[in-house]
């Protein structure tokens, strides 16, 4: 099948830039991102392309090089189904927060509505592909509702999850360490399969693509997520005992990353993993586990959730204790509110939870991030409920200058790893500090040698 014209069904973090990279690299085919959120869609289109609506290092270029020409943002969702051959799914998959599997499985709703609405308009024979990261066998569902349409159309069904990481979206596409292509071993499956292949062949080498079934293409997504998050924790687990021993995380780090078979990347200690996903998707593996009964299983990747908490938590604790015990009406400047360096997403960041404690202990907490606005700060803490709204806006400060957000405060307290942190002037930032200044490094960016020299008291994680 000669494939002309793709939509894609969500412009979020993942279906913006993955169709940015597939429309530049594929000037052959047409493709258009869909999405019920008006606002999102219009961002998308705005003539000043700093204005999109996800910030990534490199996808404004890419955007502004197809978009008009084969890469279209749209809401007229029935259209681009209609015209596709290829449709991805790749709206969000929350965590479910009412009913069976409340906290812990993935809220399916979004992915059903979609399946229905591809069988509601479909006329000719499509292949859909799972772009989402869903629990393993959701194919299952989406085919049985794709099949029972009536109306004669063929449907395909492929697993093709994303493995992008936020701040480096462009490079990991451009770049990808492997695609995966999830199908049914059937004939009508294995040629959907080539179909898809044949679009990541315009700028992926063929070694790279690797097929499978579709079962083993969504539950490695799921895996991956749980092993590069049990890395985190594994290694925050020891930046707790690295500091009550003496020995210093970024050492041990070093050492163990040394050994082949463990490999140095991914091994940074931190206040915690943040981001939408490593949660979400231990969650549902943890819930997918104790449905088919296997307890010990669900229970071990549980405990990498349950460490994380605990490091966020330590960070907050670490911060009140060594002000005396209080940091009521402080000042506690918070350097970064984002979950990594280089974007502007904020879903699940350690930041909040971290500001939550605080406030609990009635801190004023200032807010400098290059990326993040006051009102996402507010939002993400209003999206907690735990307190009124108007007591978040009473204790959180935003500036938009880090300077500024320093001055006066009792503690800085490093929550993203923005490289323009480490630049800063950190003599004047001292000077304007009360004292004793104290820096929270939760990322281990800051030289703590030379911030000692200046005065300060300094923690990083693990040492
Ligand atoms: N954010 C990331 O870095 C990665 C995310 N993923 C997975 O990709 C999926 C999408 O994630 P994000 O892009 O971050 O989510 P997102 O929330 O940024 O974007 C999803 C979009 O889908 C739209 N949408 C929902 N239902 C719709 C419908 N019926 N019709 C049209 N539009 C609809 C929403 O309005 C939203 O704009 C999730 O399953 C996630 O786990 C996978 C790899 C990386
Ligand atoms: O499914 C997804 O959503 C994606 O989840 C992660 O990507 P992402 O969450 O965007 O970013 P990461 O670089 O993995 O960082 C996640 C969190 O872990 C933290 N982290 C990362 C690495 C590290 O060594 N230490 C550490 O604390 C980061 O600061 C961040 O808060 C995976 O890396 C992607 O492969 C995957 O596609």
């Amino acid at each position: 099948m000669k494939i002309t014209k793709i939509c894609c069904i969500g412009a979020g973090y993942v279906g913006g830039p993955t169709m940015a990279v597939i429309a530049q690299k594929c000037p052959q085919i047409q493709v258009t991102v869909v999405d019920l959120n008006k606002e999102r869609i219009a961002a998308w289109n705005d003539e000043n392309i700093a204005n999109i609506p996800i910030y990534e290092p490199g996808l404004d270029k890419i955007v502004g090089e197809a978009r008009g020409r084969n890469l279209f943002f749209s809401t007229d969702v029935e259209k681009a189904i209609d015209e596709a051959q290829i449709i991805f799914i790749s709206v969000n998959t929350p965590t479910k927060t009412y009913g069976k599997g409340k906290g812990m499985a993935a809220d399916l709703k979004y992915i059903e509505l979609c399946a229905r609405q591809i069988a509601s308009v479909a006329k000719d024979n499509k292949i859909v592909v799972e772009k989402s990261t869903l629990p393993v066998r959701t194919a299952e569902a989406i085919k049985s509702i794709l099949d029972n349409t009536g109306n004669g159309v063929q449907f395909q069904i492929l697993s093709n999850p994303e493995f992008l990481a936020e701040g480096t979206a462009v490079q990991d596409l451009l770049n990808p360490d492997r695609i995966l292509i999830g199908g049914d071993p059937s004939e009508e499956g294995q040629s959907a399969i080539q179909a898809l292949v044949a679009v990541y062949s315009n700028w992926v080498s063929a070694d790279k693509i690797l097929t499978t079934n579709v079962w083993s293409s969504e539950l490695s997504k799921l895996t991956a997520n749980a092993f590069l998050a049990q890395r985190i924790s594994s290694i925050n687990a020891m930046s707790e005992l690295c500091e009550k021993t003496g020995a210093d995380v970024n050492e041990v780090a070093k050492a163990i990353g040394m050994d082949s078979r463990i490999g140095s990347k991914f091994l940074k200690a931190s206040v915690g993993f943040g981001g939408s996903c490593f949660q979400k998707d231990i969650l549902n593996l943890v819930y997918i586990a104790k449905s088919y009964g296997l307890n010990e299983v669900a229970d071990y990747w549980e405990q990498v959730i349950i460490m994380n908490d605990h490091q966020k938590r330590r960070f907050s604790n670490n911060i009140v204790q060594t002000l005396y015990n209080t940091v009521s009406d402080k000042k506690i400047t918070f350097l970064g509110w984002a979950f990594k360096k280089d974007t502007n997403d904020t879903r699940e960041s350690a930041a909040i939870y971290v500001a939550d404690d605080l406030i609990n202990e009635h801190a004023k907490v200032a807010v400098y991030d290059p990326k993040v606005s006051r009102k996402k700060v507010l939002a993400d803490l209003d999206y907690l409920e735990t307190r009124a709204a108007s007591t978040n806006e009473d204790r959180i400060m935003s500036f938009d200058n880090p300077y500024e957000a320093c001055a006066n405060a009792h503690a800085v307290a490093i929550l993203t790893e923005w490289d323009e942190f480490i630049q800063y002037d950190w003599q004047k930032i001292y000077d304007s500090m009360q004292k004793p200044a104290f820096v929270f490094d939760g990322r281990n960016i800051l030289d703590g040698a030379a911030l000692e020299a200046i005065g300060f008291v300094y923690q990083g994680i693990g040492s």
